[in-house]
């Protein structure tokens, strides 16, 4: 390949990329490759730990999007010299660099993902089945009576005003009624449809679609607790966390993930509802929250209209208006803008008096069900039972009349 030339072989598009990465680190990561592509399966490791490295050598937004494609390229390399004697290694480099790494090389990572997930695997261990299912299928059911629910609820839920319940309204209506006057609504009975609702009941199916697969999940009460961190797991166990953990400081939460981009078996059993299209939409994120009963997300708002569906479980949620954000206490850092700095399970009325008396809407969100929450709509969620929701979010380019 000529100089100034783009790359043409895989080889010489390798080389390109890793020459973006200056200095001298950038030349050792080259010559450990060399060494990979003659089987030293130790210099791929090394190569990859360099990457990591880079990767958590400052803030995330500060970290050069070549050192995110080396990552991934490390990760396929790993991968390739491991796929033949230890599957699960293989499969967890390519989950890796798909989360961790850049977007050069995802095609790469998929492919090779496929090339393995084809090939049978165990599916994350020998439990009991009957016993495993039997957890799940209690856990899924757990405050179904709306009595205990509200034990376990904020002060005031359920006392105020319900989120308006409507039966699988059109697109029109839902336009009219509640997307052009930005006012949250529940739609229920138009996602029966969607094989989710039948398959992820079953809790051997999801292992076997998933089970080996490693994903990121949050461990603590909320994201704003100072014990709260995140880990990468296989998705087998996660499900073993689940099942063995009851105590909150240990919730594990797979949440805001991007699974189905991840894990395209699932992304088969979901649809795009078609209320996200509202506004001449462009869907910006699909993301999964799945976790056991009790996991919390604080009071915030997101900046996209969102379409919550409920597939499994169900939860409880309570929506502030946008027009009350200053009566809410936002923290004040930038991170955390976006989130009350009140605890509604535990409100501190002294140093948030305001809150107290704000009107909201709630609702508990039932299996099946779809929740539109407006842009900017402040939300608290709790989890009632082993839940699995799925948020739309999407940008539309025809603006609601603000209020109207
Ligand atoms: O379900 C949850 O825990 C939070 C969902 C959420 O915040 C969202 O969809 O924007
Ligand atoms: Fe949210």
């Amino acid at each position: 390949m000529a100089a100034g030339e783009p790359p043409e072989t895989e080889a010489e598009r390798r080389a390109a990329l890793l020459r973006e990465i200056t200095g001298e680190g950038g030349f050792a990561f080259v010559a450990s490759e060399e060494k990979a592509a003659g089987g030293d399966s130790r210099a791929a490791e090394a190569a990859r730990e360099m990457a990591w490295e880079q990767l958590h050598s400052g803030p995330w937004s500060e970290v050069g999007p070549a050192w995110r494609d080396a990552y991934a390229l490390a990760c396929l390399h790993v991968a390739r010299l491991r796929q033949a004697a230890d599957r699960p290694a293989a499969l967890r480099a390519l989950d890796m660099g798909l989360i961790m790494g850049g977007n050069l090389l995802r095609a790469d990572l998929e492919a090779a993902l496929a090339r393995i997930v084809a090939e049978p695997g165990d599916g994350g261990g020998e439990d009991d089945v009957g016993e495993e299912s039997r957890w799940w299928r209690e856990g899924l059911d757990r405050n179904r009576d709306i009595a205990d629910a509200l034990n376990i609820l904020p002060a005031k839920s359920l006392s105020c005003k319900k989120v308006e319940r409507r039966s699988c309204i059109s697109l029109e209506e839902f336009m009219c009624g509640y997307f052009l006057c930005e006012s949250p609504v529940i739609i229920s009975g138009c996602i029966d449809h969607w094989p989710a609702r039948t398959k992820w009941k079953d809790i051997q199916y999801l292992k076997k679609m998933a089970g080996d697969r490693t994903v990121p999940v949050e461990v603590g009460k909320n994201y704003v607790c100072s014990e709260w961190k995140q880990e990468l797991i296989t998705f087998s166990q996660f499900l073993e966390r689940m099942w063995s953990t009851g105590c909150p400081s240990n919730l594990t939460y797979l949440a805001q993930h991007p699974l189905f981009e991840q894990i395209k078996e699932l992304h088969e059993d979901i649809m795009v509802p078609d209320y996200c299209y509202a506004g001449g939409g462009e869907l910006q994120s699909l993301n999964a929250w799945f976790g056991p009963h009790g996991t919390v997300t604080p009071l915030h708002h997101d900046p996209h209209h969102n379409i919550l569906a409920q597939i499994l479980g169900r939860k409880y949620i309570r929506l502030y208006p946008a027009s009350v954000s200053e009566d809410l206490y936002p923290h004040t850092e930038t991170m955390l803008s976006n989130t009350s700095q009140v605890d509604l399970d535990n409100i501190d009325v002294k140093e948030f008096p305001k809150v107290e008396n704000l009107d909201f809407m709630d609702c508990i969100l039932e299996e099946g069900d779809l929740l539109y929450i407006p842009p900017k709509w402040w939300h608290y969620v709790r989890s009632l039972s082993i839940s699995f929701s799925v948020s739309f979010w999407w940008r539309a380019t025809v603006l609601p009349s603000k209020g109207s």
